[in-house]
C-alpha cells in the first residue's frame, strides 16, 4: 500500500507528525523555548448552566446555526467558544511554525459553574498545577455588545448567605408575638434596603460599573408547612457579590448587626464566603497587561477594563499569586450567558480566534520578569 502524498494524508496523520517534531526530550523537554520562564496558562471550564429547553428557539445542545450565522447552544458564550478558540489559536500558529521563549498551558476544568471547589479550586492547590509555573493567565470574560472588548482585572467576592430565624409557633388565627417570620421580615427589610442603595450608587454614577458594588439578590425563601400554622423557622438565602474594595470583616459585621437588630434567635451562616480578592494591575507596570494592551491597540480593538460581577476560575488562580485576566473575544454580541437562546455569531467566533493568534505570540514572549532573571 503506497502512502498518500502530503495534500492527501490524514488530518490526524499530519497532527500526529507535528507533534513528533516536538523535540520533548528528557531531561531537557523542549516545552517552549525557555523553560526557565514561566508559563502562559489559558484556562477555560467545560461545564455549563442547566437550559429551560422551552424558551429556546432550538435545541439547545444542538449547536444549531441559523441562515445569519448565530450558533445557539449552551456555553456558546460561556465558555465552550473560548476553549475552542484557544486551541484553534494555538493549532494555527503551531501550522505556522512558531516558537514562543515562554510555554502555553491549556487547561479545561470541571465544575466552575457550581464553584469550582471540586475544579480550580482544588488544582492550583495541587503539585501537578505548581508544576505549570504559570506567570500568567486568561480565563473567561462576557461578551460586549458594543464595538468594544470588555476585559475583566478582578472579581466581585461571592458570599452566598442563608439567614435563619427562629420565634414562636403557633394557630393561624392568633396574634402570635415574636414569630420566625416577622423577625426574618426584618432582616430582608434590611439587605434589601441595602440593595438599593448599591443600585443608587451605581445609577448615579456613570463611571461606576457594575463590578464595582456590592450587589445582592434574594434566591431563595423556605419555611410553613401549613396555612394555619405559624412555623418556627423559616429562613432566607441570599446571593451578595462583594466588590473588592469593601472592608470584608466591617461587612460581615454589619450583616451579623442587622440579624441581631431583627430580634432574638436570629442567625445567619455561609454556603459561600470569598475572603481573597485580588486586582491584576492595568498599567504598564504589570508586563502581561503591557502585552495584552499593546496586540488589542495594534489590533485596533477597544477594551473596557473592568471587575467581574459574577466569580470565575479567576479568583483562584489570582488568590496563589498568578495574575490573570477575564477575556472572551466577544464584541457585537449581547450577552447571553445562562440566558435562553444564548448564541454566538460564527464571524464573532473566529475573529477571537485571530485575536488569540496576535495575543498568544506577545503573552508567550514577554521578557524574562525581574523576579525571573
Ligand atoms: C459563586 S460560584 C461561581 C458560579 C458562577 N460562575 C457565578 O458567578 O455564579
Ligand atoms: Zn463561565
Ligand atoms: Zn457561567
Amino acid at each position: 500500500m503506497t502512502s498518500k502524498g502530503p495534500e492527501e494524508e490524514h488530518p490526524s496523520v499530519t497532527l500526529f507528525r507535528q507533534y513528533l517534531r516536538i523535540r520533548t526530550v528528557q531531561p531537557k523537554p523542549d516545552y517552549g523555548t525557555n523553560p526557565a520562564l514561566s508559563s502562559i496558562l489559558l484556562n477555560s471550564h467545560t461545564d455549563v448552566v442547566p437550559v429551560f429547553k422551552e424558551h429556546w428557539s432550538h435545541d439547545p445542545f444542538e449547536a444549531f446555526k441559523d441562515s445569519e450565522g448565530y450558533i445557539y447552544a449552551r456555553g456558546a458564550q460561556d465558555m465552550k467558544c473560548v476553549s475552542i478558540q484557544y486551541l484553534e489559536a494555538v493549532r494555527r500558529l503551531k501550522v505556522e511554525g512558531h516558537r514562543f521563549p515562554r510555554t502555553i498551558h491549556m487547561t479545561f476544568v470541571p465544575d466552575e459553574e457550581v464553584g469550582g471547589h471540586q475544579g480550580m479550586e482544588l488544582f492550583v492547590q495541587r503539585p501537578e498545577f505548581h508544576a505549570l509555573r504559570a506567570g500568567f493567565a486568561l480565563d473567561e470574560g462576557i461578551a460586549n455588545p458594543t464595538d468594544a472588548f470588555t476585559v475583566f482585572y478582578s472579581e466581585r467576592s461571592p458570599w452566598w448567605v442563608r439567614v435563619t430565624s427562629t420565634g414562636r409557633p403557633g394557630h393561624g388565627s392568633l396574634f402570635i408575638e415574636d414569630t420566625a417570620a416577622e423577625k426574618l421580615h426584618k432582616v430582608v427589610s434590611s439587605i434589601l434596603a441595602f440593595r438599593e442603595k448599591e443600585w443608587q450608587r451605581l445609577q448615579s454614577n456613570p463611571h461606576l460599573k457594575e463590578g464595582a458594588v456590592t450587589s445582592v439578590n434574594l434566591t431563595k425563601l423556605e419555611g410553613g408547612v401549613a396555612y394555619n400554622v405559624v412555623p418556627a423557622t423559616m429562613s432566607a438565602s441570599f446571593d451578595f457579590r462583594v466588590a473588592p474594595d469593601v472592608d470584608f470583616k466591617a461587612f460581615e459585621e454589619q450583616l451579623q448587626s442587622w440579624c441581631q437588630a431583627a430580634g432574638e434567635g436570629v442567625t445567619l451562616e455561609f454556603a459561600q464566603k470569598w475572603m481573597h480578592p485580588q486586582v491584576t494591575p492595568t498599567d504598564d507596570s504589570n508586563p502581561w497587561w503591557a502585552a495584552f494592551s499593546r496586540v488589542c491597540k495594534d489590533m485596533n480593538l477597544s477594551l473596557e477594563p473592568e471587575i467581574m460581577p459574577a466569580a470565575t476560575d479567576s479568583r483562584f488562580i489570582r488568590a496563589v499569586g498568578v495574575p490573570a485576566l477575564g477575556f472572551s473575544p466577544l464584541n457585537r454580541t449581547p450577552v447571553l450567558l445562562h440566558d435562553h437562546d444564548e448564541r454566538l455569531h460564527e464571524a464573532v467566533f473566529l475573529r477571537g480566534v485571530d485575536i488569540y493568534t496576535r495575543l498568544l505570540p506577545a503573552l508567550a514572549s514577554v521578557p524574562a520578569l525581574p523576579s525571573e532573571s
